[in-house]
C-alpha cells in the first residue's frame, strides 16, 4: 500500500515538475525568447527522423539556408541542439562566451564505453583543465620545434620507402603520420600497418565516434535502458559494445605506459613523454586527491597516463586522415603541383630537401623557448622571419586550402552549454549541445568564393603574400579547440612539402595501362624539373 501511494506521489511529482517545465518555457516563449529557428518536430520524438545518418553537416548548412539563419536548432529526446554555421556565432559563443560554452554533452553511451578518460570527451572540470593545460604545455609552438629532427628523420624515411614502392604513397604516409604519436608519447617504433596498439586506437576511435550524438544509440536518447537485462531485444549489443570499448581503453592507457616502466627500471628506456614523466616523478605516487594534480601543479600518474592515451587517440587518426586527403588532393589536381613544384625549385633549389626554414609565415614561430618535456632538442637556429619572399608562400597556401577543402572532422566535437544563455534574442538552454559547423564555415562562399573548388591561391593577396586566414576553424573553437595544432601544422606541412619537392603523385595504371583512381608517386629527374 506504502510503495503504491509513494508511486503515485512520484508520478505526480514528476508531472508536476514536467507541467512547470512547460509553463516556463511557454513563459519564455511569450517574452520572445524562441530557439533558433529549425525543422519542425514531432510529439516525443523531436527531429529524429530529420537528421541524416550521414554528412550532417551538409544538412545543418543547408537547414541554414532554409530557414536563413546561421544558427539552427533541432530537438531530440531529452537533447536540445544548436548548430552555428558561421565564423561570427562560432566566435561569438565559443570564444567570447567560452567560459559556459566549452563542456561536453552529457551522453550515456560515453560513460559506459569508459571514453571520458581522453581530454577531448571530457567535462569542463578540473582535471580537464590539469590535463589540458599539460597538453598545451607539451606542444606549444616552441616545444614543438623540438620535435624536428624527429619529424626530419621520418620524412626521408617516408620518402625512401615511397622511392622504392611508389604505388604505397599512401600507406607510406600513413605510416609516417601514425607511427609519430607513438613515438612522442612512449618512445616506440611501429609499423602502422600491423601494430597491435595502433589498431585498438583507430578501433576506439571510430566506436567512440559512431555514438557520440544524442540519436546514434537508445540508451543516449533513453539512458535508464542500461539497467535492462541483457535478454531483451537491443540490450544485448549496446552492452557488449561498451565493454569491448571499455577493455580497449584500458589496454590503451594502461599497458603502453606500464611498458615504458618497465623499460626505465631496467635502464631501457628511449626518450619520450613518459619516460620524462617516470625520470621526474621517480615513481613516486605524491599527494593524490580528486583533483588531477598535486600541489606542485603536476599531473599525478593516473592523469598523466590519460593525457598520454588522449595523445595517442587524437594525434594519430586526424594526422593520418590528413594526410591520406592531402595525397589524394594532389593527384586530382597536377597543375597545382606543378606550380608548388616550380616555387620549391626557385626557393630551395635542388640540391637539398625544404626544410622548415623556407615555411612561410604560418604563424606558429612567434617565441622559441627551450622546451623542458621534450625530446631532442633542436640546436640549430632557424631562419624564421627571413624575407618572405623568399620562402615557400604557394606551398602553404596548399596546406591550408587542404585543410578547408576537405574537413576531417567537419562538426568537430560537440561542445555543451553550462548556463541558459540568450544569443540575438533566441534562447540556448543550459545543457544544450552546440555543434561548430567547421565544413560550413569553411565553405561560406562569401569568404571562400567557389567554396567546392581546390584553389589554394585563395589564400595569396595580389601582391604575393598570404592572406591572415589560418582556417583554424579546422582545429575546432575556443577553450576546446585542438592543442595539438602546432604539431599537426609541423607535421602535415613537411610531408606535403617533402612529397612534392621529390614526385609528382599521379594516377596509377592497371595491367592493361588504364588509369585507375589509386595513387602513384613518380620520382622528379631533374629533367621533369627542367
Ligand atoms: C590534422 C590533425 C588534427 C586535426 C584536424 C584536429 C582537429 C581537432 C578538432 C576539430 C578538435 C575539437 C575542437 C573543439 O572541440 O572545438 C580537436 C580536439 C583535440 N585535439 Fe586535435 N586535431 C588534429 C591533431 C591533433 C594532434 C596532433 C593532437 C595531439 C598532439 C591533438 C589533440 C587534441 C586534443 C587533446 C583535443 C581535445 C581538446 C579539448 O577537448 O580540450 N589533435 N582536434
Amino acid at each position: 500500500m506504502m510503495d503504491y501511494m509513494g508511486t503515485t506521489i512520484t508520478a505526480l511529482l514528476l508531472a508536476s515538475i514536467t507541467l512547470l517545465a512547460r509553463v516556463y518555457s511557454l513563459w519564455r516563449n511569450a517574452q520572445g525568447l524562441r530557439h533558433p529557428p529549425g525543422p519542425p518536430g514531432h510529439f516525443i520524438i523531436g527531429n529524429a527522423l530529420d537528421i541524416p545518418r550521414e554528412k550532417r553537416h551538409i544538412a545543418f548548412a543547408r537547414w541554414a539556408k532554409q530557414y536563413k539563419s546561421d544558427i539552427v536548432y533541432f530537438r531530440l529526446p531529452g537533447f536540445h541542439t544548436v548548430v552555428l554555421n558561421s565564423l561570427t556565432a562560432a566566435r561569438d559563443l565559443f570564444e567570447r562566451k567560452g567560459d559556459i560554452y566549452s563542456d561536453r554533452p552529457y551522453l550515456e553511451m560515453v560513460t559506459l564505453m569508459g571514453h571520458e578518460f581522453g581530454v577531448p570527451l571530457m567535462h569542463y572540470n578540473d582535471v580537464w583543465r590539469a590535463s589540458r593545460s599539460t597538453i598545451l604545455h607539451l606542444f606549444r609552438p616552441s616545444a614543438v620545434a623540438a620535435y624536428r629532427p624527429l619529424l626530419r628523420s621520418r620524412v626521408t624515411t617516408m620518402l625512401k620507402a615511397i622511392l622504392d614502392h611508389p604505388d604505397s604513397v599512401v600507406d607510406e604516409v600513413r605510416q609516417y603520420a601514425g607511427s609519430l604519436p607513438m613515438k612522442i608519447a612512449y618512445g616506440r617504433d611501429v609499423d602502422v600497418k600491423t601494430d597491435h596498439y595502433v589498431h585498438i586506437a583507430e578501433e576506439t576511435v571510430a566506436m567512440g565516434a559512431s555514438v557520440f550524438f544524442p540519436g546514434a544509440i537508445m540508451v543516449n536518447l533513453f539512458p535508464f535502458v542500461k539497467y535492462f537485462p541483457r535478454w531483451l531485444p537491443g540490450i544485448h549489443g549496446f552492452k557488449t559494445f561498451a565493454e569491448r570499448s571499455n577493455q580497449l581503453c584500458e589496454e590503451l592507457i594502461n599497458h603502453l605506459f606500464d611498458g615504458v616502466k618497465k623499460d626505465v627500471v631496467n635502464g631501457m628506456d628511449g626518450p619520450s613523454l613518459s619516460a620524462n614523466f617516470i625520470h621526474r616523478t621517480n615513481f613516486e605516487q605524491s599527494e593524490f586527491d580528486s583533483r588531477a594534480e598535486n600541489s606542485q601543479g603536476r599531473l599525478h600518474e593516473t592523469a598523466f597516463k590519460n593525457v598520454m592515451a588522449t595523445i595517442h587517440l587524437a594525434a594519430g587518426d586526424t594526422t593520418m586522415t590528413s594526410l591520406t586527403v592531402a595525397v589524394l588532393s594532389l593527384l586530382l589536381h597536377p597543375h597545382v603541383q606543378a606550380r608548388a613544384q616550380a616555387e620549391i625549385d626557385a626557393v630551395v633549389g635542388r640540391d637539398r630537401l625544404p626544410d622548415f626554414g623556407d615555411r612561410a609565415s604560418p604563424g606558429d614561430h612567434a617565441q622559441d623557448h627551450c622546451p623542458s618535456h621534450s625530446i631532442d632538442q633542436e640546436s640549430e637556429p632557424n631562419n624564421y622571419g627571413k624575407n618572405d619572399s623568399l620562402k615557400l608562400v604557394y606551398v602553404e597556401a596548399i596546406y591550408r586550402e587542404l585543410l578547408r577543402w576537405i574537413v576531417v572532422l567537419p562538426l568537430g566535437i560537440p561542445h555543451a552549454v553550462t548556463k541558459d544563455d540568450i544569443y540575438n534574442g533566441m534562447i540556448i538552454k543550459k545543457g544544450t549541445i552546440v555543434v561548430g559547423n567547421s565544413w560550413a564555415i569553411l565553405h561560406d562562399p562569401d569568404r571562400y568564393p567557389e567554396p567546392e573548388e581546390f584553389k589554394p591561391e585563395r589564400f595569396i593577396t595580389e601582391d604575393g603574400k598570404l592572406n591572415d586566414d589560418d582556417v583554424l576553424p579546422a582545429f575546432g573553437f575556443g577553450r576546446r579547440s585542438c592543442p595539438g595544432r602546432h604539431l599537426a601544422s609541423q607535421t602535415l606541412w613537411l610531408a606535403v612539402v617533402s612529397l612534392l619537392s621529390v614526385f609528382d603523385v599521379v594516377k596509377a595504371k592497371d595491367e592493361s595501362g588504364n588509369e585507375i583512381d589509386s595513387p602513384k608517386a613518380i620520382c622528379l629527374s631533374s629533367e621533369d624539373y627542367g
